[in-house]
Protein backbone atom coordinates (compact mmCIF):
# COMPACT_ATOMS: atom_id res chain seq x y z
CA UNK A 1 0.00 0.00 0.00
CA UNK A 2 2.78 2.19 1.29
CA UNK A 3 4.73 1.24 -1.53
CA UNK A 4 2.13 1.85 -4.44
CA UNK A 5 1.20 4.80 -2.97
CA UNK A 6 4.97 6.06 -3.44
CA UNK A 7 5.26 4.78 -7.13
CA UNK A 8 1.92 5.24 -8.59
CA UNK A 9 1.22 8.69 -10.63
CA UNK A 10 -1.37 9.68 -7.92
CA UNK A 11 1.54 8.73 -5.42
CA UNK A 12 3.60 10.83 -7.35
CA UNK A 13 1.99 13.73 -7.52
CA UNK A 14 0.95 13.75 -4.06
CA UNK A 15 4.63 13.85 -3.56
CA UNK A 16 4.74 16.66 -5.50
CA UNK A 17 1.86 18.48 -3.63
CA UNK A 18 3.63 17.46 -0.18
CA UNK A 19 6.54 19.26 -1.20
CA UNK A 20 5.06 22.46 -2.37
CA UNK A 21 4.08 22.22 -5.80
CA UNK A 22 0.80 21.54 -5.44
CA UNK A 23 -1.50 24.48 -5.96
CA UNK A 24 -3.32 26.31 -3.44
CA UNK A 25 -1.86 26.47 0.41
CA UNK A 26 -2.87 25.96 4.07
CA UNK A 27 -2.51 29.45 6.56
CA UNK A 28 0.52 30.93 7.88
CA UNK A 29 2.26 27.82 10.39
CA UNK A 30 2.71 29.24 14.02
CA UNK A 31 6.60 28.30 13.21
CA UNK A 32 7.01 30.50 10.64
CA UNK A 33 5.44 33.22 12.65
CA UNK A 34 7.48 32.51 15.67
CA UNK A 35 10.81 31.86 13.70
CA UNK A 36 10.80 35.63 11.64
CA UNK A 37 8.44 37.46 14.00
CA UNK A 38 9.44 40.62 13.05
CA UNK A 39 8.22 39.52 9.34
CA UNK A 40 5.89 42.11 7.11
CA UNK A 41 4.29 41.20 4.46
CA UNK A 42 5.15 42.97 1.63
CA UNK A 43 2.78 43.98 -1.03
CA UNK A 44 3.09 43.12 -3.99
CA UNK A 45 3.96 46.58 -5.52
CA UNK A 46 6.67 47.74 -2.58
CA UNK A 47 8.22 44.30 -3.55
CA UNK A 48 8.46 45.54 -7.08
CA UNK A 49 9.58 48.81 -6.11
CA UNK A 50 12.50 47.06 -4.26
CA UNK A 51 13.10 45.21 -7.35
CA UNK A 52 13.19 47.80 -9.75
CA UNK A 53 15.70 49.56 -7.53
CA UNK A 54 17.69 46.99 -7.22
CA UNK A 55 17.65 46.30 -10.86
CA UNK A 56 17.90 50.13 -12.04
CA UNK A 57 21.00 49.86 -10.49
CA UNK A 58 23.66 48.92 -13.24
CA UNK A 59 21.95 50.61 -16.35
CA UNK A 60 19.59 53.11 -17.33
CA UNK A 61 18.24 50.03 -19.16
CA UNK A 62 16.82 48.27 -16.27
CA UNK A 63 15.43 51.04 -14.85
CA UNK A 64 12.65 50.71 -18.12
CA UNK A 65 12.21 47.12 -17.49
CA UNK A 66 11.65 47.33 -13.88
CA UNK A 67 8.80 49.30 -14.69
CA UNK A 68 7.73 45.95 -16.66
CA UNK A 69 8.08 44.29 -13.63
CA UNK A 70 5.73 46.62 -11.47
CA UNK A 71 3.36 46.30 -13.76
CA UNK A 72 3.38 42.91 -13.74
CA UNK A 73 3.02 43.34 -9.54
CA UNK A 74 0.21 45.74 -9.71
CA UNK A 75 -1.35 42.89 -12.18
CA UNK A 76 -0.86 40.25 -9.61
CA UNK A 77 -1.46 41.95 -6.50
CA UNK A 78 -5.00 40.76 -6.48
CA UNK A 79 -4.28 36.88 -6.55
CA UNK A 80 -1.25 37.27 -4.19
CA UNK A 81 -3.15 39.04 -1.75
CA UNK A 82 -6.34 36.27 -2.00
CA UNK A 83 -4.35 33.35 -1.97
CA UNK A 84 -1.71 31.69 0.64
CA UNK A 85 1.62 30.36 -0.96
CA UNK A 86 3.10 26.82 -0.83
CA UNK A 87 6.76 27.41 -0.14
CA UNK A 88 8.49 26.09 -2.81
CA UNK A 89 9.23 22.00 -3.30
CA UNK A 90 12.90 23.16 -2.15
CA UNK A 91 12.83 25.31 0.53
CA UNK A 92 10.39 22.76 2.41
CA UNK A 93 13.13 19.90 1.87
CA UNK A 94 15.59 22.00 3.44
CA UNK A 95 12.94 24.09 5.91
CA UNK A 96 9.75 21.57 6.58
CA UNK A 97 9.04 23.70 9.09
CA UNK A 98 8.33 26.46 6.59
CA UNK A 99 4.56 27.37 6.23
CA UNK A 100 2.91 30.13 3.44
CA UNK A 101 4.91 32.43 1.80
CA UNK A 102 4.95 36.09 2.35
CA UNK A 103 3.13 37.57 -1.13
CA UNK A 104 6.32 39.66 -1.55
CA UNK A 105 8.57 36.32 -2.02
CA UNK A 106 8.53 35.97 -5.92
CA UNK A 107 9.48 39.51 -6.81
CA UNK A 108 12.57 39.00 -3.90
CA UNK A 109 13.37 35.71 -6.06
CA UNK A 110 13.29 37.61 -9.54
CA UNK A 111 15.51 40.49 -7.91
CA UNK A 112 17.78 38.30 -6.62
CA UNK A 113 18.27 36.55 -9.84
CA UNK A 114 17.92 39.85 -11.86
CA UNK A 115 21.52 40.69 -9.83
CA UNK A 116 22.83 37.79 -9.60
CA UNK A 117 22.66 37.62 -13.87
CA UNK A 118 24.35 41.18 -13.99
CA UNK A 119 27.08 40.11 -11.27
CA UNK A 120 27.22 37.13 -14.04
CA UNK A 121 27.96 39.36 -16.81
CA UNK A 122 30.03 41.66 -15.54
CA UNK A 123 32.09 38.76 -14.28
CA UNK A 124 32.64 37.89 -17.80
CA UNK A 125 33.10 41.38 -18.87
CA UNK A 126 35.84 42.28 -16.72
CA UNK A 127 37.42 39.17 -17.39
CA UNK A 128 37.29 39.75 -21.50
CA UNK A 129 38.17 43.62 -21.06
CA UNK A 130 41.28 42.67 -18.94
CA UNK A 131 42.28 39.89 -21.59
CA UNK A 132 42.46 37.32 -18.77
CA UNK A 133 40.00 35.11 -20.81
CA UNK A 134 39.27 35.33 -25.05
CA UNK A 135 36.86 37.46 -25.79
CA UNK A 136 34.89 34.46 -27.75
CA UNK A 137 35.42 32.39 -25.02
CA UNK A 138 33.90 34.59 -22.67
CA UNK A 139 30.39 35.29 -24.90
CA UNK A 140 30.58 31.41 -25.28
CA UNK A 141 30.94 30.76 -21.22
CA UNK A 142 28.13 33.56 -20.63
CA UNK A 143 25.82 31.34 -23.27
CA UNK A 144 26.63 28.40 -21.52
CA UNK A 145 25.46 29.19 -18.31
CA UNK A 146 23.54 32.29 -17.94
CA UNK A 147 20.29 30.06 -19.18
CA UNK A 148 21.02 26.89 -17.00
CA UNK A 149 21.37 29.28 -13.82
CA UNK A 150 18.04 31.30 -14.90
CA UNK A 151 16.35 27.74 -15.22
CA UNK A 152 17.71 26.62 -11.64
CA UNK A 153 16.27 29.72 -9.59
CA UNK A 154 12.79 28.69 -11.21
CA UNK A 155 12.05 25.95 -8.03
CA UNK A 156 12.36 29.28 -6.06
CA UNK A 157 9.51 30.49 -7.05
CA UNK A 158 6.35 29.95 -5.69
CA UNK A 159 3.59 28.15 -6.69
CA UNK A 160 1.72 31.09 -7.60
CA UNK A 161 0.31 31.71 -11.20
CA UNK A 162 1.82 34.73 -11.46
CA UNK A 163 5.25 33.54 -10.27
CA UNK A 164 5.93 32.60 -14.29
CA UNK A 165 5.55 36.38 -15.41
CA UNK A 166 7.57 37.84 -12.22
CA UNK A 167 10.70 35.10 -13.29
CA UNK A 168 10.05 36.41 -17.00
CA UNK A 169 10.87 39.48 -16.00
CA UNK A 170 14.80 38.69 -15.60
CA UNK A 171 15.34 38.03 -19.16
CA UNK A 172 12.96 40.98 -20.19
CA UNK A 173 15.10 43.19 -17.89
CA UNK A 174 18.63 41.47 -20.01
CA UNK A 175 16.68 42.06 -23.67
CA UNK A 176 15.92 45.92 -22.39
CA UNK A 177 19.44 45.87 -21.76
CA UNK A 178 20.74 44.39 -25.51
CA UNK A 179 17.94 46.77 -27.28
CA UNK A 180 19.60 49.80 -25.06
CA UNK A 181 22.84 49.00 -25.92
CA UNK A 182 23.10 47.25 -29.11
CA UNK A 183 21.03 49.86 -30.66
CA UNK A 184 23.41 52.62 -29.22
CA UNK A 185 21.03 54.71 -26.68
CA UNK A 186 23.17 53.62 -23.91
CA UNK A 187 27.07 52.77 -24.37
CA UNK A 188 28.56 50.04 -22.55
CA UNK A 189 31.37 48.81 -24.50
CA UNK A 190 32.29 45.85 -21.96
CA UNK A 191 28.92 44.22 -22.39
CA UNK A 192 29.72 44.13 -26.46
CA UNK A 193 33.11 42.83 -25.91
CA UNK A 194 31.82 39.84 -23.50
CA UNK A 195 29.09 39.39 -26.15
CA UNK A 196 29.61 40.24 -29.48
CA UNK A 197 31.94 38.49 -31.92
CA UNK A 198 33.33 41.39 -34.01
CA UNK A 199 33.04 44.24 -31.56
CA UNK A 200 30.38 45.84 -33.57
CA UNK A 201 27.34 46.97 -30.73
CA UNK A 202 24.96 45.93 -33.11
CA UNK A 203 25.65 42.35 -33.08
CA UNK A 204 23.64 42.04 -29.82
CA UNK A 205 20.20 42.77 -31.37
CA UNK A 206 20.78 39.48 -33.42
CA UNK A 207 21.85 36.03 -31.42
CA UNK A 208 22.02 38.07 -27.90
CA UNK A 209 18.90 39.22 -28.46
CA UNK A 210 17.09 35.59 -29.42
CA UNK A 211 18.95 34.20 -26.41
CA UNK A 212 16.86 36.63 -23.83
CA UNK A 213 13.95 36.07 -26.43
CA UNK A 214 14.11 32.61 -25.80
CA UNK A 215 13.98 32.87 -21.87
CA UNK A 216 10.97 34.75 -21.86
CA UNK A 217 9.06 32.68 -24.06
CA UNK A 218 10.25 29.15 -22.90
CA UNK A 219 9.51 30.53 -19.11
CA UNK A 220 6.07 31.82 -20.24
CA UNK A 221 5.00 29.07 -21.70
CA UNK A 222 6.27 25.94 -20.65
CA UNK A 223 7.34 27.37 -17.07
CA UNK A 224 8.10 24.11 -14.68
CA UNK A 225 5.32 22.31 -16.15
CA UNK A 226 7.00 20.67 -18.84
CA UNK A 227 10.02 19.38 -20.05
CA UNK A 228 9.97 20.80 -22.95
CA UNK A 229 11.46 24.35 -21.44
CA UNK A 230 14.37 22.61 -19.71
CA UNK A 231 15.28 20.84 -23.15
CA UNK A 232 15.07 23.88 -25.74
CA UNK A 233 17.10 25.67 -22.70
CA UNK A 234 19.65 23.00 -22.46
CA UNK A 235 20.23 22.83 -26.30
CA UNK A 236 20.30 26.81 -27.20
CA UNK A 237 22.85 26.80 -23.96
CA UNK A 238 24.51 23.35 -23.68
CA UNK A 239 24.23 22.28 -27.32
CA UNK A 240 25.21 25.30 -29.22
CA UNK A 241 27.63 26.55 -26.46
CA UNK A 242 29.88 22.94 -26.30
CA UNK A 243 29.59 22.98 -30.15
CA UNK A 244 31.68 26.13 -30.15
CA UNK A 245 33.98 25.31 -27.61
CA UNK A 246 34.92 21.55 -29.02
CA UNK A 247 34.41 22.42 -32.15
CA UNK A 248 37.27 25.63 -32.52
CA UNK A 249 39.44 23.37 -30.53
CA UNK A 250 39.09 19.80 -31.60
CA UNK A 251 37.04 20.53 -35.23
CA UNK A 252 40.06 21.61 -37.35
CA UNK A 253 40.52 18.43 -40.13
CA UNK A 254 37.14 17.02 -39.51
CA UNK A 255 34.65 19.16 -40.88
CA UNK A 256 31.00 18.00 -41.48
CA UNK A 257 30.14 16.93 -45.48
CA UNK A 258 27.57 19.19 -45.70
CA UNK A 259 29.26 22.32 -43.99
CA UNK A 260 32.71 22.96 -43.56
CA UNK A 261 32.13 25.47 -41.41
CA UNK A 262 31.28 22.64 -39.13
CA UNK A 263 32.93 19.83 -37.56
CA UNK A 264 32.17 16.45 -36.31
CA UNK A 265 33.88 17.50 -33.23
CA UNK A 266 31.61 20.36 -32.69
CA UNK A 267 28.45 18.71 -33.52
CA UNK A 268 29.04 15.52 -30.68
CA UNK A 269 30.23 18.15 -28.46
CA UNK A 270 26.62 19.70 -29.35
CA UNK A 271 24.92 16.22 -28.54
CA UNK A 272 26.51 14.90 -25.64
CA UNK A 273 26.72 18.79 -24.03
CA UNK A 274 22.87 19.58 -24.93
CA UNK A 275 21.82 16.31 -23.43
CA UNK A 276 24.32 15.78 -20.87
CA UNK A 277 22.45 19.50 -19.79
CA UNK A 278 18.86 18.61 -20.15
CA UNK A 279 19.11 15.30 -17.79
CA UNK A 280 20.93 17.83 -15.41
CA UNK A 281 17.94 20.05 -15.29
CA UNK A 282 15.81 17.13 -15.52
CA UNK A 283 17.28 15.86 -12.52
CA UNK A 284 17.65 18.66 -10.23
CA UNK A 285 13.84 19.31 -11.25
CA UNK A 286 12.65 16.08 -10.51
CA UNK A 287 14.74 16.14 -6.92
CA UNK A 288 12.89 19.23 -6.37
CA UNK A 289 9.48 17.39 -6.55
CA UNK A 290 9.01 18.93 -10.09
CA UNK A 291 8.21 17.40 -13.23
CA UNK A 292 7.12 14.34 -11.06
CA UNK A 293 4.63 13.19 -13.34
CA UNK A 294 7.22 11.60 -15.90
CA UNK A 295 9.86 8.60 -14.62
CA UNK A 296 13.35 10.10 -15.25
CA UNK A 297 14.30 7.06 -17.42
CA UNK A 298 10.87 7.40 -19.70
CA UNK A 299 12.67 10.95 -20.29
CA UNK A 300 15.80 9.99 -21.20
CA UNK A 301 15.73 8.56 -24.44
CA UNK A 302 13.60 11.38 -25.58
CA UNK A 303 16.12 13.65 -25.01
CA UNK A 304 18.85 12.41 -26.92
CA UNK A 305 16.39 11.82 -29.60
CA UNK A 306 15.37 15.58 -29.72
CA UNK A 307 18.98 16.68 -29.33
CA UNK A 308 20.38 14.65 -32.32
CA UNK A 309 17.79 16.64 -34.22
CA UNK A 310 18.51 19.76 -33.00
CA UNK A 311 22.29 18.48 -33.88
CA UNK A 312 21.32 18.37 -37.25
CA UNK A 313 19.70 21.59 -37.39
CA UNK A 314 22.29 23.10 -36.39
CA UNK A 315 24.70 21.91 -38.24
CA UNK A 316 22.91 23.14 -41.37
CA UNK A 317 24.39 25.57 -43.87
CA UNK A 318 21.53 28.47 -43.35
CA UNK A 319 23.48 30.45 -40.99
CA UNK A 320 22.30 33.38 -42.85
CA UNK A 321 18.63 32.34 -42.83
CA UNK A 322 18.00 31.48 -39.61
CA UNK A 323 20.06 32.38 -36.53
CA UNK A 324 20.75 28.75 -34.24
CA UNK A 325 19.96 30.56 -31.28
CA UNK A 326 16.30 30.56 -32.71
CA UNK A 327 16.11 27.34 -35.17
CA UNK A 328 17.56 24.99 -32.44
CA UNK A 329 15.01 25.92 -29.64
CA UNK A 330 12.30 25.86 -32.25
CA UNK A 331 13.14 22.46 -33.04
CA UNK A 332 13.41 21.20 -29.52
CA UNK A 333 9.88 22.36 -28.45
CA UNK A 334 8.54 20.90 -31.39
CA UNK A 335 10.36 17.25 -31.38
CA UNK A 336 9.89 17.15 -27.55
CA UNK A 337 5.93 17.86 -27.88
CA UNK A 338 5.80 15.57 -30.01
CA UNK A 339 7.51 12.94 -28.29
CA UNK A 340 6.23 13.63 -24.64
CA UNK A 341 3.54 11.74 -24.65
CA UNK A 342 5.48 8.82 -25.14
CA UNK A 343 7.03 9.62 -22.36
CA UNK A 344 3.94 10.26 -20.61
CA UNK A 345 2.94 7.07 -21.39
CA UNK A 346 6.33 4.99 -20.33
CA UNK A 347 5.92 6.55 -17.08
CA UNK A 348 2.32 5.39 -16.46
CA UNK A 349 4.19 1.84 -17.50
CA UNK A 350 7.24 2.45 -14.79
CA UNK A 351 4.60 3.32 -12.09
CA UNK A 352 2.51 0.16 -13.01
CA UNK A 353 5.37 -2.31 -13.40
CA UNK A 354 6.28 -0.72 -9.79
CA UNK A 355 3.34 -0.59 -8.03
CA UNK A 356 3.35 -4.50 -9.07
CA UNK A 357 6.60 -5.14 -7.96
CA UNK A 358 5.92 -5.65 -3.90
CA UNK A 359 6.35 -3.64 -1.35
CA UNK A 360 10.03 -3.02 -0.76
CA UNK A 361 10.52 0.26 -1.30
CA UNK A 362 13.95 -0.53 -3.21
CA UNK A 363 12.12 -2.58 -5.52
CA UNK A 364 10.40 0.47 -6.09
CA UNK A 365 13.25 2.26 -7.82
CA UNK A 366 14.66 -1.28 -9.52
CA UNK A 367 11.62 -1.68 -10.82
CA UNK A 368 11.03 1.58 -12.46
CA UNK A 369 13.86 0.92 -14.41
CA UNK A 370 17.36 0.63 -12.14
CA UNK A 371 17.08 -3.14 -12.34
CA UNK A 372 16.41 -4.19 -16.24
CA UNK A 373 18.64 -3.40 -18.76
CA UNK A 374 17.06 -1.68 -21.80
CA UNK A 375 13.55 -1.58 -19.69
CA UNK A 376 13.05 2.29 -20.39
CA UNK A 377 13.79 1.78 -24.49
CA UNK A 378 11.33 -0.67 -24.36
CA UNK A 379 8.56 0.98 -22.57
CA UNK A 380 9.24 3.91 -24.94
CA UNK A 381 9.04 1.97 -27.84
CA UNK A 382 5.54 0.25 -26.23
CA UNK A 383 4.17 3.30 -26.06
CA UNK A 384 5.13 4.21 -29.67
CA UNK A 385 3.76 0.85 -31.14
CA UNK A 386 0.97 1.95 -28.95
CA UNK A 387 0.21 5.03 -30.29
CA UNK A 388 0.40 4.27 -33.40
CA UNK A 389 -1.84 1.58 -33.45
CA UNK A 390 -4.29 3.19 -31.69
C1 LIG B 1 26.34 35.78 -25.47
C2 LIG B 1 24.96 35.32 -25.56
C3 LIG B 1 24.44 34.93 -26.71
C4 LIG B 1 25.17 34.92 -28.00
O1 LIG B 1 24.70 33.91 -28.82
P1 LIG B 1 25.59 33.45 -30.08
O2 LIG B 1 25.55 34.58 -31.05
O3 LIG B 1 26.93 33.15 -29.56
O4 LIG B 1 24.93 32.21 -30.60
C5 LIG B 1 24.15 35.26 -24.31
C6 LIG B 1 23.81 36.64 -23.74
C7 LIG B 1 23.29 36.55 -22.34
C8 LIG B 1 22.76 37.82 -21.75
C9 LIG B 1 23.56 39.05 -21.97
C10 LIG B 1 22.50 37.64 -20.25
C11 LIG B 1 21.34 36.71 -19.97
C12 LIG B 1 21.03 36.62 -18.49
C13 LIG B 1 19.90 35.65 -18.18
C14 LIG B 1 18.61 36.11 -18.78
C15 LIG B 1 19.70 35.47 -16.70
C16 LIG B 1 20.80 34.78 -15.95
C17 LIG B 1 20.48 34.69 -14.47
C18 LIG B 1 21.45 33.97 -13.62
C19 LIG B 1 21.01 33.92 -12.19
C20 LIG B 1 22.90 34.29 -13.79
N1 LIG C 1 28.64 21.92 -35.07
C1 LIG C 1 29.61 22.82 -34.91
C2 LIG C 1 29.33 24.12 -34.45
C3 LIG C 1 30.36 25.03 -34.29
N2 LIG C 1 31.62 24.68 -34.59
C4 LIG C 1 32.76 25.63 -34.43
O1 LIG C 1 32.32 26.79 -33.73
C5 LIG C 1 32.42 27.96 -34.55
C6 LIG C 1 31.26 28.89 -34.30
O2 LIG C 1 30.05 28.24 -34.59
P1 LIG C 1 28.76 29.04 -35.01
O3 LIG C 1 29.08 29.86 -36.21
O4 LIG C 1 27.65 28.09 -35.08
O5 LIG C 1 28.62 30.01 -33.75
P2 LIG C 1 27.31 30.67 -33.15
O6 LIG C 1 26.52 31.24 -34.30
O7 LIG C 1 26.55 29.59 -32.42
O8 LIG C 1 27.88 31.68 -32.23
C7 LIG C 1 32.49 27.42 -35.96
O9 LIG C 1 33.15 28.32 -36.80
C8 LIG C 1 33.23 26.13 -35.79
O10 LIG C 1 34.60 26.36 -35.68
C9 LIG C 1 31.91 23.39 -35.02
O11 LIG C 1 33.06 23.04 -35.28
N3 LIG C 1 30.88 22.50 -35.18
Amino acid sequence: MAHSARCSPSGLTARAQRCGFGFGGGAPRPLLRAALPGLQRPTPTTAASALAATVAAPTAAAAAAAAAVATVAAASAAPAAAAAVAPPAVLSRVLPSLGALPPGYDFAVAAFAAVGAVVWVKLFKSAAARGLLDSNLCRKLVHLTAGPLFVLAWPFFSSLPAARFVAAAVPCVNAARLLLVGSGAVPDPALVKSTSRSGDRRELLGGPLYYVAVLTAVTLIFWRDSPASLIAVAMVCGGDGLADIVGRRWGRGNPLPWNGDKSWAGSTGFWVGGAAMAMGLIAVFQACGLLAQYHFAALAPIVWVVCLVCTLIESLPVAGALDDNLSVPLAAVGVSLLLLPLASAASGHYAAAAAAAGPAPAACAAAAGGAQPGAPLLAVAKAALAAVTG
